[in-house]
């Protein structure tokens, strides 16, 4: 199809609507084009200026680059962006349920049937990024957002990258995610994403990551490195068998994405074709 060219944006061409959260490096806004045909669009703000501080400029402009190329439902679409003297505009997808760690916060936890929905999703949205060699490398609730049909949407491609990574990951925000390749900063592959689908998997069900440990990071390092996993009782036998199957140390044991989507305790719960 003719690639249509991305055409200029500015500010002044939307309508600023409600606030709809607020990341490290800016605020997120509901916005509406003021001219037909009306699009609703969510608007990332970003500071030049913290950009440079945080020297993370090359990363910004990875994410644009591989974002907006990416086409998945499962993946929240980076429709363009522009800047003026002061900032930088994402023109993102708006996710009209919005962000899924603030629901899993409220519940605490989710249900088997609602956990093993959206593990589905992951895996389908995964098998589509690593055939594309994007590596998310930052899978976790935080990153994760509903469309208005509840159907979830991976935001925040940061700290993407296109496969093999190995540049050394300036370790911000949580831990918890990272699989023992990263933490012994050795090469990674694509399968840091299996990883985290399997901590994912287990903080849906249990409400907290499985290696976590709130007194001290060093602790979790360990926990990681060791693959010391502990299933509550309440676990169903056949996603413990998941989970453990993606929690492996070695990348290459981790279960293929494709295998995900095929595990009982997936197909169980799989809608009903109409
Ligand atoms: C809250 N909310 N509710 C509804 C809704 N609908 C859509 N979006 C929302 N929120 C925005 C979600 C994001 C998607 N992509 C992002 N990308 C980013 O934030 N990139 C980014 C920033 C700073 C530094 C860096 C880097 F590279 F330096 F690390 C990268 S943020 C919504």
């Amino acid at each position: 199809s003719r690639k249509s060219p991305t055409r200029e944006w500015s500010l002044h061409e939307f309508d600023m609507g409600r606030p709809l959260g607020k990341g490290k490096f800016g605020r997120v806004y509901m916005v509406r084009t003021k001219c037909e045909p009306r699009y609703i669009l969510a608007l990332k703000t970003l500071y030049k200026s913290e950009i440079v501080q945080s020297k993370v400029e090359k990363q910004i402009r990875r994410e644009i680059e591989i974002q907006q190329n990416l086409r998945h439902p499962n993946v929240l679409r980076l429709y363009g962006y522009f800047h003026d003297e002061k900032r930088i505009f994402l023109m993102l997808e708006f996710a009209g349920k919005g962000e899924l760690y603030k629901q899993l916060s409220k519940y605490g936890c989710f249900t088997e049937k609602r956990s093993a929905r959206y593990i589905d999703q992951m895996a389908d949205a995964l098998i589509y990024l690593h055939g594309k060699h994007v590596i998310h490398r930052d899978i976790k609730p935080e990153n994760l957002l509903l469309g208005i049909n509840g159907e979830l949407k991976i935001g925040d491609f940061g700290w993407s990258v296109h496969a093999p990574g190995n540049r050394r990951k300036t370790l911000c925000g949580t831990l918890d995610y990272l699989p023992p390749e990263m933490v012994e900063g050795k090469e990674h592959s694509e399968k840091v994403d299996y990883w985290a689908l399997g901590v994912l998997t287990y903080e849906f069900l249990i409400g907290n990551p499985p290696f976590e440990d709130r007194s001290s990071t060093n602790n979790t390092y360990r926990r990681i490195a060791k693959v010391d996993l502990r299933f509550p009782s309440s676990m169903s036998p056949d996603v413990k068998d998941l989970i453990a199957k993606l929690l492996q140390y070695e990348p290459e044991k981790r279960l293929a994405l494709t295998e995900v989507r095929k595990h009982p305790w997936i197909v169980k719960y799989r809608p009903r074709k109409p």
